[in-house]
């Protein structure tokens, strides 16, 4: 590697640890909004899981990953994973509700 290369690397690695960083607090801001949602949802008798809105959130991401270029499948499972964790809070959720 010359010079010039070690020290784009250097700085590539910089910046992925960056957006790692912005990724991290996007999600942990993401997170606290799902489980404000939790705890309205089971005051509200709702069930953990809304599947209409997750095809809502599926479509519109799915376009947005194409438009930026981004593989949608990935886009797809990326959200899926995210979204199985906020469902499993929002059992644990109800369940404490319930038993209150
Ligand atoms: C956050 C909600 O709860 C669940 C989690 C979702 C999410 O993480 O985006 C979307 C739909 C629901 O299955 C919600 O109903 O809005």
């Amino acid at each position: 590697m010359t010079e010039d290369e070690a020290a784009e690397l250097q700085s590539l690695r910089s910046s992925i640890d960056n957006i790692d960083a912005a990724l991290v607090h996007l999600l942990a801001e993401r997170f606290k909004c799902t489980q404000r949602v939790g705890h309205l949802k089971a005051s509200a008798g709702m069930p953990p899981a809304d599947p209409a809105r997750e095809r809502e959130q599926i479509a519109r991401l799915r376009a947005l990953a194409e438009e930026s270029h981004l593989d949608p499948a990935f886009a797809e499972a990326f959200l899926a994973f995210i979204v199985a964790e906020v469902i499993h809070h929002h059992e644990r959720i109800a369940e404490d509700a319930a038993r209150d």
